[in-house]
Parts: C-alpha cells; structure tokens; sequence
C-alpha cells in the first residue's frame, strides 16, 4: 500500500469514529517535512505540517467551544466518569482487544533517544511506558532491540489492558514486565525501584487523567526517573479536530470531555504541561524537570477525495529531570 492510500485511509477512519482519528492516525512523515505555501494546491497532499490557522479557522474552534459549553456533562452524572475512570477502559480493549496495535512509524522519528537504548553497547537502560495500553510503545522496542540490558515494564490501570499486554507472543517476562498500576496513585509500583529509570513514556495518556491529579503524576515520574533521565510525552493539544467536534453533553469541565464509550479526554496548552512538568521539587523551590522539548504538532490532513481539512494539534514533550 502507498502512503497516499494509507492517508487516505486514515482520513476514512477519521471521519467515521473518534477512537479511530484519536488513536490510530499514525502520520508516515515525520513533522515538518511539509510546508502549505500555495493555498490553491492544499489538496494536492494528504498532509501538511506546521499549518497556520486561517482566521475562519480560528472562529470555528472558538465557536465549537461556547457551543459545546453550552451544553455540559449534567452536574450529577460526571463523578461516575471519574470514579469508573479504569472500567471505562477495560470495556474499549474487551471490545477492541489488540486491534489497536499498529506500527508507528513516528516513534521512531520523534523519539530516536528510545531507539538508541536498543543498541547493543548502550548498557543498562530502563524504560517505563506508563498507560500502556496495547503496548505500543513496548513491543516496538523490544522487538528492535539488540540490547540484552533493556528491560521495559508497562502499566495500565486497566487489568483488561495489561491481559492484553501478557498475552502478545512478544510478552517475555525476561524482557519486559506488564503490571496493573494507576499512575494517579499516591505510591510509585512495588516492581519499580525509586530513581532507576531512564525513560518515562507518557503517550496519550495525561490526557486520560483528572486534572486534580496530574500533580501527583509528574510526582510519580520524578520519584521513578534517575537524575538525568527523561519523560517522553505526546499528547492532545488544544482545538485538535477531536475537542471541537465534541456534540453536545460531553464537557467535563473546560477543555475535558467524555467520548462515546465512557472515556475521558482532556486537550492540553503547551504552557499548561510545561508548567506541570517545571512545577518545584515538593518541599523545595528547584523544578523538577528541564524542558529539552516542548513543541506544538500543527498539522493539515486532507480528504482529498471529499475535499475535507482536518486540523489536527499534538503536542510533543521531553522533560528532563534535574
Ligand atoms: C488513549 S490510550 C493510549 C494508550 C497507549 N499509550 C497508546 O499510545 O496506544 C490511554 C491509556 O491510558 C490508560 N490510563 C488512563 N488513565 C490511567 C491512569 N490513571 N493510570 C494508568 N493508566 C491510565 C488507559 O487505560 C489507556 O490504556
């Protein structure tokens, strides 16, 4: 399959299910490689990188905000999202099981410090890949992996996650080790030891969480990373195409919604992570973390079979703790 009809399938997909365009649009180029100059030739390509938004684009997300304010989640049906956070969860990977585990090409091309952990002479590295999901971010690495001292461990707090995490062919407990774990709990996991990780991997995963507890989040990260070692994060950035088209009675609260199946998903500033991330050492005024990256997605993909512009914001984060 070319990559234009990969795209173009995305786009399919895009148009047809939230859980598809939120999770499953795996870009073949690597950000920035492709610049709109002419607006006339905007449907010549099925991507382009580092769009500026037009002025109509602007009003649009704008609008889709008071809109979608206009019609909240009902005061008392929004703790039950809060406190079924995980069954919500476990019920998406019943029904999807491994469906979601795809290649992803950007990983690579976004986050290469994990791939040089791979290498055989790259000594003893320790990746936690945090909200693992399907492990997507783990198997990819340990099939890759040529480095007898990589060990990856995954947690999720949806047990259903974690079984399917056990149950791929490429589950080694030699290798890896999958375990349940809220990364909102008020103690790191038993298998991990505090200060010996090199990489925290937070994909799409923040976003999942309550905003009350993204504090003791980033506490869970410091407490587990080496000094050195780096929280590699990408997620939902504010007016992705998935926030604004958000239908009525799905806000939370500001810029957190709840989807279809029970999910919830919260649209980040790159200000509002870094801040998160920089906020001081409890009981100290030194910041936790370094910013070595923070750095916001733009991109334009286009059907250009139905002439659609999808405006999609990423945001991409590398915190490095000091
Ligand atoms: C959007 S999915 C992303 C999965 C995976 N990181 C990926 O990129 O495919 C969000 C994941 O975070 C998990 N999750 C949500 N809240 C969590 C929490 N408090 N602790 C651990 N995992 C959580 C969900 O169960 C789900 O697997």
């Amino acid at each position: 399959m070319s990559t234009t009809d990969s795209v173009d399938q995305e786009n399919k997909k895009a148009c047809s299910s939230s859980i598809d365009v939120d999770q499953e649009f795996d870009p073949a180029a690597k950000f920035g490689s492709r610049l709109l100059t002419d607006q006339d030739a905007v449907f010549n390509y099925n991507a382009w990188d580092n769009v500026e938004w037009d002025e109509e684009q602007e009003k649009h997300a704008l609008s889709q905000i008071e809109r979608q304010s206009s019609s909240p989640v009902p005061e008392e049906l929004r703790e039950q999202y809060h406190s079924n956070a995980a069954n919500y969860w476990n019920k998406f990977y019943h029904i999807n099981e491994n469906r979601f585990f795809k290649d992803r090409n950007w990983l690579r091309l976004e986050f290469p410090e994990l791939f040089r952990t791979l290498d055989p002479a790259a000594g003893s590295k320790k990746i936690f890949e945090v909200g693992c999901g399907a492990g997507n971010t783990m198997f990819p690495l340990l099939q890759e992996s040529k480095n007898p001292e990589l060990y990856v461990y995954g947690a999720d707090f949806s047990s259903t996650a974690v079984e399917v995490v056990k149950s791929s062919p490429n589950y080694d407990e030699a290798r890896c080790k999958a375990f349940v774990w809220d990364l909102t709990s008020s103690s790191i996991p038993e298998d991990i030891e505090p200060e010996s990780l090199d990489f925290v991997v937070l994909i799409f995963v923040l976003s999942a969480i309550h905003p009350d507890t993204w504090k003791q989040a980033v506490a869970n990260a410091y407490k587990m990373l080496k000094p050195g070692g780096v929280v590699l994060l990408r997620d939902y950035g504010r007016h992705d195409l998935a926030q604004l088209r958000f239908k009525a009675g799905r806000l939370l609260d500001d810029n957190f919604y709840i989807r279809g199946d029970g999910t919830r998903v919260y649209f980040f500033t790159s200000e509002e992570l870094e801040s998160m991330f920089t906020a001081p050492v409890e009981g100290g005024s030194n910041p936790m973390f370094e910013v070595q990256q923070n750095a916001v997605d733009r991109r334009l993909i286009v059907n250009r079979s139905k002439k659609l512009k999808m405006y999609r914001v990423w945001l991409q984060c590398k915190f490095k703790k000091l």
